[in-house]
């Protein structure tokens, strides 16, 4: 008897979070306090359940009722495929009420689920690609902290601890609104010159920068990162217009990436590439609708030998990246020189990203997608 999916339900609890978002999202270290995570279960009648932690403003109990459950209740939740292709057709009719995201959140469960029916990691499923894969350090944006991230010489002063914890590439996320003075080419250009100086030639280095600055601003961002032997560009212009990223990728020798934010699943990164934006394509589980979308990304990049770089933290952005090799890095941040990325939160038992002294996570062991949740103090903790 095939089993089928009996139960979905989103618990929201409540747990500690020592970083906050600033006024355009983008996160910076804080005192420690109290938070509302949730997360996703769907369990089948067979008593196997996939977990994951989600935003609960993209999985409302509106869209579990009207899109989710319709959709998935009764079915087969092996069908991955079948279940992704259902729900991705909603989303017209839906009118933006069910996001990429909410659709990533569910398929990330189910492989999940598959993971532990059959006792096997995710990135087992997917093929093993391989079974470690290097990380880069992802930094927080610049910020106003004396010692944190407000200065050139507090990213160089980073990023020389960075190279010594073992990273061999490093992301720099520079000053953004609404931190005062921000943005600002000069000020970037500062930080990527001082983080330069500071680690020599043999590391890596990428500038994430300020998401709207104009053609000729990014042009001109681009091409002291070149003179600085900056490995990738990315973001550094609004990603809804593929031809102001064609036209940047054409004037720039340095590889141009993207795009990260873009709804449109893997139909939208198939156009960015076949418009010659990006010269490295980006793809990520809970940016394009989960791993069944993100595999379809990776393997476009690879038939136009592109490499395909995923975005983002977490079990299933690690578990997708044992799918392939043409994606080289795990992005893993986003790190601060005041927040410990390492320290356990207390509603896991361990972090599924650690690093090695070489700046190598191995992949999860674990069925799965790897977490390792702490569901007694969830459960004590769930507030709806
Ligand atoms: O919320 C965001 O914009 C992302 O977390 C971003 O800060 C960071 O993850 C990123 O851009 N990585 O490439
Ligand atoms: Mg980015």
């Amino acid at each position: 008897m095939t089993s089928t999916i009996e139960h979905i339900e989103v618990a929201v609890f409540t747990t500690v979070a020592k970083t906050a978002v600033d006024a355009h999202g983008h996160r910076h270290p804080s005192p420690a306090h109290e938070v509302c995570e949730a997360l996703l279960t769907i369990t089948d009648t067979d008593g196997a359940s996939g977990r994951v932690l989600v935003q609960p403003d993209h999985l409302r109990p509106t869209v579990l009722d009207k899109y989710i459950r319709p959709a998935l209740l009764g079915q087969d939740p092996l069908d991955r495929e079948r279940l992704w292709t259902s729900l991705a057709r909603k989303q017209r009719g839906a009118h933006g009420g069910l996001t990429d995201r909410a659709l990533g959140f569910v398929d990330l469960a189910l492989w999940d689920l598959a993971g532990h029916r059959l006792g096997l990691p995710v990135w087992k499923l997917l093929g093993g690609a391989r079974d470690a894969v290097p990380a880069y350090a992802s930094t927080m944006c610049g910020d106003e902290t004396p010692g944190g991230l407000a200065t050139p010489a507090d990213f160089a002063a980073f990023a020389v601890h960075l190279v010594e914890r073992g990273y061999r590439a490093i992301k720099l996320h520079t000053w953004m609104p609404p931190v005062a003075g921000a943005p600002s080419v000069a000020l970037d250009i500062a930080a990527c010159t001082a983080v330069r100086e500071a680690v020599g030639p043999g590391v890596e280095l990428m500038l994430d920068a300020n998401h709207w600055y104009s053609r000729t601003e990014a042009l001109k961002l681009g091409r002291a990162l070149q003179e600085l032997d900056y490995y990738w560009f990315e973001e550094p212009m609004e990603e809804a217009s593929i031809s102001s990223y064609r036209w940047l990728a054409e004037q720039l020798d340095i590889p141009v990436i993207g795009p990260e934010t873009s709804w449109g699943k893997n139909f939208t990164r198939a156009e960015w590439v076949t418009a010659g934006a990006c010269d490295i394509l980006r793809t990520g589980t809970t940016d394009v609708g989960g791993i069944t979308a993100a595999v379809r990304t990776l393997h476009l990049a690879e038939a136009f030998n592109i490499d395909c770089e995923v975005h983002g933290n977490g079990s299933g952005n690690l578990s997708l990246l044992g799918a392939t090799t043409n994606g080289r890095w795990y992005e893993r941040g986003l790190l601060h020189p005041h927040f410990d990325f390492d320290e356990v939160p207390p509603h896991l038992n361990s972090i599924v990203d650690a690093i090695d002294d070489e700046g190598i996570v191995r992949l999860p062991q674990r069925p799965g997608l790897g977490d390792d949740f702490d569901l007694d103090y969830i459960k004590a903790s769930t507030i709806n």
